[in-house]
């Protein structure tokens, strides 16, 4: 097999294994990309690992680099760098992520020389910055590096950095090379292609720029979406609770909202007193706490007069309008006495807003529309979106905003009046392996266009909840002020 054909089948098993998949992924950067490259699953494919490393010496030996051992950029490349040196009797070296402080505290592990010519082996590079990191302690340790071998460049300007610090980059599969093939093989339409080209094009890292290799390419200084002030707004609705919220928000200085995910109502009880200070909202989910009785809303809203805070029970009701008056009004837990906010799916159609609205208004109550969820792989996006922004704006008197993820983005849709929680808020960002998708603070407010930020295990997990709600209140009270 020629090395074009051997190139050609391994992309296509690439794609067939989706260790480079095509669709809608939102990176680390916050960027949403058509294409994402995992090569962590190659480790499971024997075959595919074996075709990674032949290529990826070859393209070594056809460029003449000379070296003397190799050294791969933990994790993904370790298991190609280990194919390569045991199929090519070249010795290799391993770099520490995290330097012991116990024993020999090595950041380079291996039998080496000072002077010697380490090759870097890398998986996918994106703005180089994970070749830099292993580099320099390489380079630290009196090794030479001049070579880097990677199977993808994303050809979003790494190559450009590395040769800025002298090193030369071999690349196996350019992205655009990926491209081609799949298109050929009829794996890609044109439009497809035309696509993700657009995106790389669009997000090129400069020469200085750190980044994630796993495909997150670095963000372009995030535009910040301006908004009117909270008692400004606070005029422009139609419904009560909208009303008292954007005005406690502006009263209290706050905008966050705890969603109060713990064990027993008793425990919800001991923290809504403690963190009640810093939040303008709790929220709960009354069907988590087992102690859940008759006392439970009355103790609740004697803890919401005392600190100035709204309740917010997150039924997330989806049953046709005739279900929902029961189940709002009556049964176990008697919602609408005592949560001043609760929440709809538009799944049913317009009947549920009826429904709720009847048993609601009356109380002065509010309701919000899911028009976007915070898990991966929401269907809750596009023309769902947009039926549940139509379906409010016809009652601007029940309906009082969102649980939105990113109404920045809803341009002519979005409305003044109308409130936008966002949950999925950590401080560190991140997931929790379950489909949770966090965000920071301050993202969520000012480049997502939020005005209420909705943090559970980010506060009742921490060591010290009350410390960490006022970290998270600071956070979200300093990004709105900065979108004003
Ligand atoms: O799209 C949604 C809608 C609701 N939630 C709720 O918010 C909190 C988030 O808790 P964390 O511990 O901060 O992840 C939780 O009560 C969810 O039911 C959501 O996460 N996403």
């Amino acid at each position: 097999m020629s090395t074009e054909d051997k190139i050609d089948a391994l992309i296509v098993r690439l794609h067939e294994i989706e260790a480079v998949k095509f669709g809608e992924f939102t990176l680390k950067s916050g960027l949403v990309s058509p294409i994402y490259v995992d090569l962590r699953v190659i480790v499971s494919y024997p075959d595919v690992l074996a075709s990674v490393a032949g290529c990826m010496w070859e393209v070594l030996k056809r460029n003449g680099a000379e070296f003397d051992n190799m050294c791969g950029v933990p994790y993904t490349a370790l298991p190609i760098a280990t194919c390569m040196s045991l199929n090519n009797d070249c010795p290799m070296l391993m770099r520490r992520k995290e330097v012991k402080d116990y024993g020999t505290k090595k950041a380079i592990e291996g039998a080496f020389t000072s002077g010697q010519t380490c090759l870097i082996v890398e998986d996918l590079v994106t703005s180089g910055a994970s070749v830099m990191e292993t580099v320099e302690p390489l380079n630290d340790v009196g090794l030479v590096t001049k070579d880097v071998v990677v199977l993808i460049d994303r050809e979003q300007g790494g190559e450009a950095r590395l040769r800025s610090h002298d090193l030369r980059l071999h690349a196996v599969l350019p992205l655009s090379r990926v491209l081609k093939t799949l298109e050929a093989k009829n794996l890609m339409s044109a439009e497809l292609v035309a696509t993700v080209k657009a995106f790389i094009a669009a997000n090129q890292t400069g020469p200085n720029a750190s980044g994630n290799e796993m495909g997150a390419a670095a963000a372009p200084t995030p535009a910040v979406f301006k908004r009117d002030s909270y008692e400004h707004r606070a005029t422009l609705t139609e419904n009560k609770c909208a009303k008292d919220l954007w005005n406690l928000m502006a009263r209290k200085k706050t905008n966050l909202c705890v969603a109060a995910d713990v064990g027993t109502a008793k425990e919800l009880i001991v923290l809504a007193d403690k963190i009640g200070p810093e939040i303008c909202i709790l929220k709960t989910h009354c069907d988590l706490y087992p102690d859940f009785d008759d006392a439970f809303g009355a103790t609740l809203l004697e803890l919401a007069a005392k600190h100035d805070f709204m309740i917010f029970e997150d039924r997330k009701f989806a049953d046709i309008g005739n279900t929902v008056v029961g189940q709002y009004s009556s049964g176990v837990h008697k919602i609408a006495d005592w949560s001043h906010i609760t929440n709809a799916h538009i799944v049913p159609g317009a009947g549920i807003i009826d429904g709720l609205k009847q048993v609601g208004l009356p109380k002065g109550r509010g309701l919000l529309l899911l028009a976007e969820m915070s898990s991966a792989g929401t269907m809750a996006k596009g023309q769902y979106t947009e039926d549940a922004i139509a379906m409010a704006a016809k009652h601007p008197d029940f309906v009082m905003g969102f649980i939105s993820t990113r109404p920045s983005a809803w341009k002519g849709a979005w409305s003044r009046g109308l409130v936008q929680m966002t949950p999925g808020v950590q401080l560190g960002g991140g997931g929790d392996g379950l489909g949770q998708q966090y965000n920071t603070p301050d993202r969520v407010i000012k480049e997502c266009g939020s005005d209420v930020i909705i943090v559970g295990r980010g506060i009742y997990k921490a060591a010290d909840p009350v410390a960490s709600a006022a970290e998270y209140r600071k956070a979200g009270w300093d990004a709105y002020v900065s979108a004003l």
